[in-house]
């Protein structure tokens, strides 16, 4: 078993610190960088579609984040309003940027894994058993209305991030209506990919591709507009009708659609925050199904 392993072991405990469940979210972001192939995207074999960031900035960044995921827990534990959540958000934000030389490496996962932390803490204080539900129940009853509000707020801003520009679901929309692409597509694929016996490379793989095929990833979108998403969808549904990481050439198929990504500079970085989250999910839920 390995050491990854263990640790995922030891987090199924029924009581989870806020320790426990940060642990869990810089795991789980290791998880997400470590899996190679990985279209268009950063792992330790090379840098993807990226020019400006490799695995030893990811690293850093990692390195940089390991309080903030234990605090963001400790503060969920207490319960408190969104917009202490997001001033240690912001604040980790700024300590990501200063250990990667300004580098956004992990502005979304700070954001969705950050939140997921939160939920997490609320419900282990409470003594209740962590399950994606459980999850996603918390994640509503404690700030889902300010994340509506926030991102009523940030959709009506000028110009910006392409998910406005090309009218996607941006990161904050997603949150805001609970994160539909990580609990019904994700969690469910990594589940189901583990029960058909995959191991952990092949089921994170078809995870990413099954987020891929659905999540409006505004980095898809920002390098390539639409086309570039659509294509990337195309790509990622047309992989897993053909069988997906269960398929004896998957690997073969896995890189070619790498390099395609590559050669055309895209990069899902929204769909690798998702299959993370997800990954934090399988750390710490006694049951994912
Ligand atoms: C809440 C914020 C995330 C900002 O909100 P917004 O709605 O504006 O978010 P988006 O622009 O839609 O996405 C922001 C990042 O989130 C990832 N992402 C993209 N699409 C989605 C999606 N549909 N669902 C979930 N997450 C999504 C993505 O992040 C990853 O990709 C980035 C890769 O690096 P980057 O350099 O940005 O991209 P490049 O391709 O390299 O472009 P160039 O630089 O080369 O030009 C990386 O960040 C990955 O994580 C989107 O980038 C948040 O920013 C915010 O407001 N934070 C403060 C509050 C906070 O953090 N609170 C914590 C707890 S509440
Ligand atoms: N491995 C990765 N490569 C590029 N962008 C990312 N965003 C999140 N994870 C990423």
């Amino acid at each position: 078993m390995t050491a990854l392993a263990i640790s995922r072991d030891a987090h199924r405990s029924t009581h989870l610190t806020a320790g426990d469940i940060g642990r869990a979210a810089t795991l789980a972001l290791h998880d997400e960088l470590e899996l190679a192939p990985k279209p268009g995207l950063v792992s330790f074999i090379d840098s993807g579609s990226h020019s400006d960031m490799d695995a030893h900035t990811f690293m850093r960044s990692l390195f940089a984040l390991r309080h903030y995921f234990v605090q963001i827990a400790a503060l969920g534990e207490a319960h408190v309003p969104f917009g202490a959540l997001e001033g240690c958000g912001v604040a980790a934000e700024r300590r990501m940027l200063a250990a990667t030389g300004g580098i956004n490496t992990h502005r979304g996962a700070i954001f969705t894994l950050g939140l997921l932390c939160a939920s997490a803490g609320a419900l282990a204080r409470e003594g209740q058993a962590l399950s994606p539900n459980a999850l996603r129940r918390a994640l509503g009853r404690h700030w889902g209305e300010a994340l509506h509000a926030r991102s009523r707020r940030t959709s009506m801003l000028p110009g910006g991030i392409a998910a406005r520009r090309y009218g996607l679901r941006s990161a904050s929309e997603e949150a805001a209506l609970g994160f539909p692409v990580l609990f019904d597509i994700a969690v469910p694929a990594l589940a189901a990919a583990t029960r058909r016996g995959l191991d952990s490379q092949r089921a994170r793989l078809d995870t990413l591709f099954a987020v891929m095929a659905s999540l409006d990833d505004s980095n898809l979108a920002h390098r390539g507009g639409l086309a570039g998403l659509q294509h990337a969808r195309s790509t990622a549904r047309d992989y897993l009708e053909g069988g997906g990481a269960a398929a004896d050439e998957h690997l073969e198929a896995a890189w070619a659609i790498h390099r395609d990504l590559v050669a055309r500079r895209l990069s899902p970085g929204g769909a690798a925050d998702t299959l993370a989250a997800a990954c934090f999910m399988r750390r710490v839920c006694a049951r994912l199904a």
